[in-house]
């Protein structure tokens, strides 16, 4: 079963660049441009990018972001990083990505364009070699003045036809609301730009009520805890706000106890549109595969729940209703191809 799973075919629609880099890369990037690590050993150095068992919120998970954005300062990492990390999703079988980061926390050294565009060469160059589409989500920051919100979207804008499809909010949950960012996503959707939010993480269902009303938007980032109120589990269904549901970083970031608490079974029968994703790989030490697979032995899912979460991902993603339905076929004549084959 779980070799079943690695090869079927997947979609990824929450994923950081910054929690997502190879380890062995930060610190080739970190030699070759003299940048200041606590140490060059790849197993000392896995314990300043990776997640400890005893991390207990998302505050302190967000920590583990600090190395990672300090090597991605120059445009020759964020090629060759955005690069490896489509390969990555290419050889577990994705056949359509969204990356999403903050360009705002890049600019050391570079214009937010520079930062732009080097993310953009690196994910269409891995485009062009692996057989996949992806496409660029720009992240707001929580504690971030609202304008640099206003900001980020006003660059979104710029590279709307260039590969960047929508914007996100992500960040400290717990101590910044959503809503001081209205006029930043009310422009992202009056310019035709996708929207997703963080929200129901480190924060409770009343979060994800004003992500939804203030910020229009269409995806929740997690939205674990909606739960918490029937109303917004009702508004989330009617309108079909889709979960970027990442089991995995809910654990590390304490929000559920153990995967088999995980809600997501609960929404999904409930026909919530919930999709699965690994938000950050590096920091979690996680493939997309090991995800379903974890959602196979620890939550219940059988095989035809695992390729209906995947469909909900084609469903969900920022491309046009045509791409849908035509990757939507492809994946079922897929997943009857590899059915078959491991029936035999
Ligand atoms: O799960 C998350 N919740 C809120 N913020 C997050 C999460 N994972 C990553 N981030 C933040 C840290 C990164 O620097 C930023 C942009 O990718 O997004
Ligand atoms: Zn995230």
């Amino acid at each position: 079963m779980e070799d079943l799973i690695r090869e079927l075919p997947k979609v990824e629609l929450h994923l950081h660049l910054d929690g997502s880099l190879r380890v062995e890369t930060a610190i080739e990037i970190a030699q070759e441009f003299g940048i200041e690590l606590p140490t060059v050993n790849k197993e000392e150095l896995e314990d300043y990018l990776q997640v400890s068992d005893d991390c207990d919120s998302l505050a302190e998970y967000l920590k583990k972001f600090e190395f990672a954005l300090k090597i991605m300062q120059s445009k020759e990492a964020l090629i060759r990083i955005a690069y490896e990390l489509v390969e990555d999703a290419a050889q577990e079988n994705i056949k359509y990505l969204e990356v999403r980061f903050a360009p705002l926390l890049l600019t050391e050294s570079l214009s937010k364009e520079e930062v732009v565009e080097a993310v953009l060469t690196g994910l269409q160059r891995a485009e062009d070699d692996y057989d996949l589409e992806v496409n660029l989500i720009l992240c707001c920051m929580r504690h971030q003045d609202p304008s640099k919100s206003v900001e980020v979207t006003e660059l979104a804008i710029n590279y709307l036809d260039a590969g960047v499809v929508g914007i996100d909010l992500a960040g400290d949950e717990a101590n910044f609301p959503p809503e001081e960012h209205e006029q930043a996503f009310q422009l992202a959707k009056g310019a035709g730009l996708h929207r997703t939010v963080h929200a129901g993480e480190a924060a409770g269902a009343d979060s994800v009520r004003k992500a939804i009303d203030y910020l229009s938007a269409e995806r929740i980032g997690h939205g674990v805890r909606i739960n918490e109120d029937q109303e917004t589990v009702e508004i989330v269904q009617e309108q079909q706000i889709s979960l970027e549901v990442c089991p995995t970083s809910n654990l590390h970031t304490n929000v559920i106890p153990n995967l088999e608490e995980h809600p997501i079974k609960d929404y999904y029968e409930l026909g919530i549109l919930v999709t699965v994703n690994t938000d950050n790989r590096t920091v979690s030490n996680l493939t997309l595969s090991e995800e379903y697979i974890a959602l196979y032995n620890s939550l219940d899912f059988e095989l035809s729940d695992i390729e209906e979460v995947i469909l909900n991902g084609v469903k969900a993603a920022f491309i046009s209703e045509e791409k849908k339905e035509t990757l939507i076929n492809e994946f079922k004549t897929e997943f009857k191809r590899i059915e078959a084959k491991y029936k035999s």
